[in-house]
């Protein structure tokens, strides 16, 4: 292994324009606009909700007359006009026009693309992964402010546009990052989106891959960062992963997950050891089946990526119901998922009413990783549950997507579920494409159910 990862700090976006995410991020999503760093070539803005924090970056040939003479976000209302008011109040002249802790993509499409993580010690990351025959994009390289400074250097992943930030930031007393300033809180009922949707981390990142492509993502992972491999199911072969290959359904399924492969034995001062592991899940397509969404995927985003994020909330029937209420479109999953056999039985014994569930478009599996001897399945205590529940593509191509990811005892992912998401994202896609306007049809009508 070549970098020692202690924790995941953000991910970031890149984005044609930054108002309609930012908009979107702050008023449906929930989250916090915490800090921004703007130039006159180029804005950057930092979202947090819990330890989940995203960059969004707007590409560099944009010009901020459009902020700075006060035209509003497309989506305009009274709180993102604040939004703007807050971030430019502090604008200040920055010389270095760069996307700074990052390069911007080579693709146009907006994407998800960097996955920064903290290390122990850039240098000495920069140079083994080097040794090891890595492309660095952006070598070792030293930000302060009054505040102290941060040492970083952006590593090319094996996947498509994907890169990584190497941070370390044991040397920083401020917020964020140098060059970003704080940004003044600026929705009143923080305490209420706290309560209603306490979404605590990044569960998991989706990357959609090319054919036969997994394997080799797997070694660059596990040689260059020391990822571990995830079984998905108990059962699944080493080489293979997890392979759905019928009705229509055409996936390969692998996961890898960092956190437990920190340095044996050495402690490191700054690791957070409450903080849960962010896994990688590998989806490639397989030929058998007809169309489908990883190959559109491949298509549309003009190469590998990042494909959709799990967000972790303890509670993803109110999280679901206020970012639903707020304006954030889910899928539908397919009416017959509802009324599988055993499905209700399987959501009345993990608590919950199947028929607000179905109003919520959130599912409900057991791990596929369940343990099969008999004195863990005949309890309902045993049982290890997740619910899952997947919003519509974010940006204007069908590339990337959220998801919110409750977890009862589960660690991994359910067999129903990733059929439910593979069905109603195709279905979407489907529809998308035999009308070339987008379609609100398979939206979840905001309900009052209670829960
Ligand atoms: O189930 C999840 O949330 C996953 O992340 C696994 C997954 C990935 C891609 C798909 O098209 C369907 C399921
Ligand atoms: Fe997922």
């Amino acid at each position: 292994m070549a970098a020692y990862l202690s924790r995941l700090h953000h991910i970031s976006l890149h984005v044609k324009s930054v108002d309609k995410l930012a908009y979107d991020l702050v008023s449906k999503f929930k989250f916090n606009l915490f800090a921004a760093r703007l130039t006159d070539k180029s804005r950057q803005l930092a979202f947090r909700k819990g330890a989940a924090v995203f960059v969004v970056n707007e590409r560099s040939n944009q010009t901020l007359h459009t902020l700075n003479e006060g035209a509003s976000p497309t989506t305009s209302n009274s709180s993102s006009r604040k939004i703007w008011n807050d971030a430019i109040k502090h604008k200040r002249k920055n010389i270095d026009d760069k996307c700074l802790y990052d390069v911007h993509p080579q693709y146009t499409v907006d994407t998800a693309c960097n996955v920064c993580f903290e290390v122990e010690d850039v240098e000495r990351s920069f140079n083994s992964l080097r040794d090891q025959g890595c492309e660095f994009l952006v070598p070792p390289t030293v930000v302060h402010d009054e505040r102290g400074l941060v040492t970083f250097s952006v590593v090319k992943s094996i996947v498509g546009n994907v890169c990584h930030t190497l941070i370390d930031r044991t040397k920083y007393e401020g917020i964020f990052l140098p060059g970003f300033h704080d940004v003044d809180n600026v929705i009143s009922s923080d305490l209420d989106q706290v309560s209603d949707c306490p979404i605590t981390h990044f569960d998991h990142i989706t990357y959609a891959c090319p054919r036969k492509s997994t394997a080799e993502v797997m070694r660059w992972y596990e040689r260059h960062f020391g990822f571990q491999r995830f079984f998905i199911d108990s059962e699944e072969d080493v080489d293979e992963g997890y392979v759905l290959n019928q009705d229509g359904i055409g996936l390969r399924l692998t996961a890898m997950e960092f956190w437990k492969c920190s340095e044996e034995g050495i402690q490191l001062p700054f690791k957070d050891v409450t903080e849960p592991d962010c896994k990688f899940v590998i989806a490639e397509s397989l030929p058998e089946q007809s169309s489908n969404q990883v190959d559109t995927f491949l298509e549309q985003h003009k190469g590998p990526g990042i494909q959709h994020i799990g967000l972790y909330t303890q509670d993803i029937v109110s999280t679901t119901q206020t970012m639903a209420t707020a304006g954030v479109h889910f899928f539908s999953p397919p009416p017959a998922y509802y009324t599988e056999l055993g499905k209700q039985q399987e959501m009345e014994d993990a608590g919950y009413d199947p028929q607000m569930l179905s109003q919520h478009g959130i599912l409900l599996d057991t791990d596929l990783r369940q343990d099969s001897s008999p004195s863990h399945t005949t309890t309902n205590q045993n049982k290890r549950y997740l619910l899952q529940v997947f919003t519509k593509p974010i940006f204007a191509e069908d590339t990337f997507f959220l998801e919110l990811i409750e977890r009862r005892g589960a660690s991994g992912f359910g067999e129903g579920n990733i059929r439910a998401l593979w069905r109603s994202v195709q279905a979407y896609m489907e529809n998308e494409s035999a009308m070339p306007q987008r379609q609100n049809t398979h939206d979840i009508t905001v309900q009052t159910g209670q829960h």
